[in-house]
């Protein structure tokens, strides 16, 4: 039917990593061009987790030069998905912070697992960064002003139930109907003809998305000069030796 599968794999956690991220954004293009796919089903292979999010030790201890490169290709990947002529659905199967909340964020439509385990936002501010401006733009579209403040401002990891009650998901369903429930709800949108839906999606995101693409350099600018204070640095450390220290 037109339909692909897209699985993220960068085990253990689906970071997000340069590598990972344009590898990412090369199939996305090599899809968008082939005129037999009308839609994308994404999901991931890892157990348990959907995407952790960036890879933090691409912004953790390096160069500003890597930092510029490694933001202007989450931009570009970020461009691709909230643009795409494509219907996009994610299939969330797993912990969704940060990055991983911004992909499916990305999507025309989630369906999440009801599993209490798996949580989803943009918890930014709990690292001591903060979600930049095209993040808080597309929350904002999603849930409505009022509450992206307060969960960007708290970091809010929802729970399913939390995410579809705020609406940060579409639907909850137990976990082994993920895949299923996505193939549904897919069928009903590759339904509606794609000019017309694509000209919508277009005028709903289009604003969004030029809001990006006209301060593109800056940005980049302003997140190498923002993630190479040291204040930033020590908060990545202290974040990344907390993640260590839950093992131990
Ligand atoms: C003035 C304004 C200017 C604007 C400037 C912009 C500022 C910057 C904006 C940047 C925005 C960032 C968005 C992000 O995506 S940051 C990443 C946020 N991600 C997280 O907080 C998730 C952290 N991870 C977890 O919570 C858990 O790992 C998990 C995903 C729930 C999985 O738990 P688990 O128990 O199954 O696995 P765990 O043992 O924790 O992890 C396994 C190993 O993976 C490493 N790891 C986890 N997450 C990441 C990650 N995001 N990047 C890199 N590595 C990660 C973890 O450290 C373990 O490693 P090791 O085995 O100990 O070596």
């Amino acid at each position: 039917m037109g339909v692909a599968v897209m699985k993220l794999r960068n085990p253990p956690v689906n970071s997000l990593s340069l590598e990972c991220l344009t590898e990412f954004t090369i199939s996305l293009e090599k899809l968008e061009n082939d005129k037999s796919i009308r839609g994308v089903i994404l999901t991931s292979e890892c157990p348990g987790i959907f995407s952790a999010g960036l890879d933090l030790l691409e912004m953790y201890g390096r160069n500003p030069a890597h930092y510029a490169e490694y933001w202007k290709n989450v931009q570009e990947l970020w461009l691709r998905l909230y643009t795409s002529n494509m219907i996009l659905v994610s299939a969330i199967n797993g912990a969704s912070p940060a990055g991983g909340c911004l992909l499916a964020l990305c999507c025309d439509y989630r369906v999440m697992a009801d599993n209490p385990k798996y949580t989803i936002g943009l918890n930014e501010s709990l690292l001591g960064i903060v979600a930049p401006f095209w993040f808080k733009d597309m929350y904002v579209n999603t849930i409505g002003h009022r509450e992206a403040e307060r969960a960007l401002q708290l970091g809010t990891l929802f729970s399913p139930a939390e995410a579809l009650k705020v609406g940060v998901v579409d639907e909850v369903v137990p976990e082994d109907q993920v895949h299923s429930k996505a193939r549904s709800v897919m069928t009903k949108w590759l339904a509606i003809p794609d000019h017309s839906r694509q000209l919508t999606k277009n005028m709903m995101r289009k604003a969004t998305a030029d809001n990006l693409i006209k301060q593109r350099e800056a940005d980049i600018q302003n997140f190498t000069s923002f993630i190479s204070k040291d204040s930033i640095q020590k908060s990545l450390h202290m974040y990344l030796e907390k993640l260590k220290q839950k093992k131990g």
